[in-house]
């Protein structure tokens, strides 16, 4: 299959000489909600303005479904849908009036059918006569997205869709973007909430300073990555770890009521009944046990900070 987004060998370097993309390779496929995470500046706008032809590359071959962004911008532009970071919130016009303007924007005949049904889809439909700056901001953004499936695009770019939007709005903006996946849509997102990702994408993209480095489905890269950690909460206090468990992944907590026991997800279990096992050999009884997974926020600090 074809992806609907491949990346080669690209790289960008801005004006004044910075390096902003050093030799990505991508490929994102077809109804698949893909995450770019990484910190402040690592590139995620660069590469995703670069793939809607709003920044010329340096170097590299990019193509969305199927088209050449440079030698076929046209058909390529028109493959795909941007919400970009910044709300445009100073419109007279009225919602219905703004989504379609866009449409012809693209060089696409009226087509009131797509556009009933696009307002509909982000519940927008009862708001179709106000104007748009009368809205709230949560309106204001589902706004933002009706205009860039205005077209039709098969590919939906969302940039940080929820940057300083509340839980309950976050949460509906999850649900429309899986509706949209469901639609056929292909989605990619940057964002900087990692529950984010985790909570939507099929497969993740992680980039640092420039560099892809890693992509992953979402499943694999944690449990791949992901530790998990056993805590012993103490009948009595332990002054220093006895010399049975030091060669074991274990700590013993400042306060020494507390033994931390970190092993890799993948692992069977094996250790843990080990470590019980001395445990009782050495009499040191336990009044509680706790289990925590590593999640995708600590998979994700400990890779881009190694
Ligand atoms: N026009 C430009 N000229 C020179 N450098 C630029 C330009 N635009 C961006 N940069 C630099 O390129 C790097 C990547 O920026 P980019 O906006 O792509 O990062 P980002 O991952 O999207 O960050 P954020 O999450 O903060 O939006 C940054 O160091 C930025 O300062």
């Amino acid at each position: 299959m074809e992806p609907d987004i491949s990346v080669k060998q690209l790289s960008k370097q801005y004006g004044d000489g910075f390096q902003a993309l050093k030799d990505i390779n991508l490929e994102i496929y077809r109804g698949e909600i893909f995450a770019l995470l990484g910190p402040n500046g690592a590139g995620k706008t660069t590469l995703i303005s670069i793939i809607c032809g709003i920044v010329n590359l340096s170097d590299g071959e990019v193509k969305a479904a199927g088209f050449d962004i440079k030698k076929q911008y046209r058909q390529a532009r028109q493959a795909i849908g941007l919400v970009p970071q910044e709300l445009n919130t100073d419109s007279f016009e009225t919602v219905w009036n703004a989504v379609s303007f866009s449409r012809g924007l693209f060089g696409k005949a009226p087509n009131p059918d797509h556009i009933e049904k696009v307002l509909k889809d982000l519940s927008l439909w009862d708001k179709r006569n106000n104007r748009i700056m009368s809205l709230s901001g949560g309106m204001k953004r589902r706004v933002m997205i009706a205009k860039a499936l205005s077209h039709e695009p098969q590919i939906l770019f969302l940039d940080e869709p929820t940057a300083g939007v509340d839980v309950e709005l976050r949460r509906d903006m999850w649900e429309m973007v899986r509706q949209l996946r469901e639609n056929g849509v292909t989605i990619i997102l940057t964002t900087h909430y990692i529950e984010e990702a985790e909570e939507m994408a099929d497969r993740i993209g992680v980039i640092r300073q420039g560099e892809i480095m890693l992509v992953e489905d979402k499943h694999q890269l944690m449990s791949k990555l992901g530790k998990k950690e056993l805590r012993l909460q103490l009948q009595n206090k332990l002054d220093q770890l006895p010399g049975e468990l030091t060669l074991e992944p274990i700590e013993l907590s400042e306060d020494g009521y507390e033994l931390i026991y970190t092993f890799d997800s993948q692992q069977e279990q094996a250790g843990v009944a080990r470590l019980l096992r001395t445990l009782g050999d050495l009499g040191i009884e336990y009044r509680d046990i706790q289990t925590r997974e590593s999640s995708l926020e600590d998979i994700f600090v400990g890779l881009v900070h190694e």
